[in-house]
């Protein structure tokens, strides 16, 4: 470890700023380009101790728990906190810039689109069993420490709200000494709780936590590890005109705001479609509001999301039909010859991507295309395929549904140029 002078040069895909020495890069997070900085340096990560000249982008972080400065352990729950907004947005939108590029797909990307604060209605919290109770909160960067939040800027004002009695339920869950992961979806209709960790519970432990939830205000429904202990009200999402009752645990996209400037770009470009397929449909977030305009078949790996998005489909008024098909479309994607009956096509499949899909879509004669991804790295590369099949990009739009981390979402429209 040596305390070095660092000039900051540019930013790293993950938020990082990286400065160039004689004995390779450095990465310093919460630093920016034209910060000159000191840090203590090791293996090539810094930990910053001072600012010696900030940059013309810095600005005063909005949360308290935000950045080396703070009085509390630093959360590592954001990244960018610290940065001027027209900066921050031009970073994020070249990180879909440059995935692209480095595929040689050269085309217009649009501006950065949302990203309010309060807007996160799924959070991922860590949590851990104390002498007292429960700490809840995040972990600290690059380390297992979690630092308990009061609040937090990116979260609804509903789980801000709540933070006292999500406190509680950890404490009621936490049997064991591990740490373990509390998701929270704020829903219409309450808060629906998904517990995530090492432990296996008795029958008077499950009872207990029964209790406990059943006293609680506010809260729909809890589950352990995949197991429903209790549903109070089944838990609300409401896609397009539709309202969905999702399975425990199961997708839900992160941000209300920016899965609504999701489903506007998907139907926009798709509307005149008499017939779309919707692959990779978690629930049906796009299908059912695809279905104000289309029949929709859903193609999706998991049981549960499926049963529930036919529940809807089925007791929705004016939509057209729906049918859902179960399969795993990394092993048995939807071949070319059975994409005949569709004018279009959306898939948003996992951080992984949708390759061998892509590569069946490319052979397909479907007029229009629409890619939603939480990762443009995979994105580009199956753009890349469809390009090479005759796809031709017509818009790329970034969306902010993950506000000062370095994720990105990306909507992509193709439309079939030649064969
Ligand atoms: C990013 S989510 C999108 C879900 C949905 N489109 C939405 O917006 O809510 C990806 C979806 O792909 C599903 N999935 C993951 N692996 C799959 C596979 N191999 N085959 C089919 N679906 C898969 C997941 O269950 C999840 O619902």
């Amino acid at each position: 470890m040596s305390a070095q002078t660092l000039d900051i040069s540019k930013l790293g895909g993950q938020g990082d700023g990286i400065a160039e020495t004689a004995s390779g890069q450095v990465f310093v997070p919460f630093t920016l380009p034209g910060d000159v900085i000191t840090a203590a340096v090791d293996k090539g990560r810094g930990t910053l101790m001072a600012v010696l000249t900030a940059s013309a982008n810095r600005v005063e972080p909005p949360c308290p728990h935000f950045g080396p400065d703070s009085d509390d352990a630093q959360c590592g729950g954001c990244a960018l906190q610290h940065m001027a907004d027209e900066a921050y947005r031009d970073w994020k939108r070249g990180l879909v810039v440059s995935a692209l590029e480095s595929r040689g797909i050269k085309t217009e990307v649009g501006d950065l689109v949302g990203g309010a604060q309060h807007s996160r209605r799924r959070v991922v919290f860590a949590a851990r069993r104390t002498e007292t109770g429960a700490v809840l909160g995040f972990n600290k960067a690059q380390s297992h420490q979690i630092v308990p939040v009061e609040s937090c800027v990116v979260a609804t004002a509903r789980i801000n709200a709540a933070l006292p009695v999500l406190t509680r339920m950890a404490a009621a869950v936490a049997i064991g000494k591990e740490a373990f992961r509390l998701t929270v979806v704020d829903t219409a209709a309450g808060f629906d709780l998904a517990v995530d960790g090492p432990f296996k519970l008795s029958e008077t432990e499950r009872l207990r936590i029964i209790a406990v939830t059943r006293k609680e205000q506010g809260i729909a429904r809890l589950s352990f590890n995949g197991e429903l202990l209790i549903e109070k009200q089944p838990p609300q999402l409401t896609f397009g005109t539709v309202t969905v009752n999702p399975p425990p645990g199961g997708f839900v996209q992160a941000s209300e705001a920016a899965e609504a400037i999701m489903g506007d770009l998907v139907t926009g470009h798709l509307k005149k479609a008499k017939r779309v397929v919707d692959l990779f449909s978690g629930s049906g977030t796009f299908t059912l509001r695809l279905a104000a305009n289309s029949h929709v078949h859903a193609v999706e790996s998991e049981e549960a999301a499926l049963a529930a998005l036919d529940r809807a489909a089925r007791h929705a008024q004016g939509i057209k039909p729906v049918s859902v098909e179960r399969r795993d479309l990394f092993r048995r994607p939807v071949m070319f010859s059975e994409l005949k009956t569709y004018q279009g096509l959306a898939f948003d499949p996992p951080r992984a991507g949708a390759e061998a899909q892509a590569r069946e879509i490319a052979k397909s004669m479907v007029p229009r295309i629409a890619a939603v991804s939480c990762n443009p790295v995979t994105l580009a590369r199956d753009l890349e395929i469809l390009i090479a099949g005759g796809y031709r990009i017509t818009s790329v739009t970034p969306i902010d549904q993950f506000l000062w981390s370095s994720h990105v979402e990306v909507v992509a429209l193709l439309e079939r140029s030649r064969r």
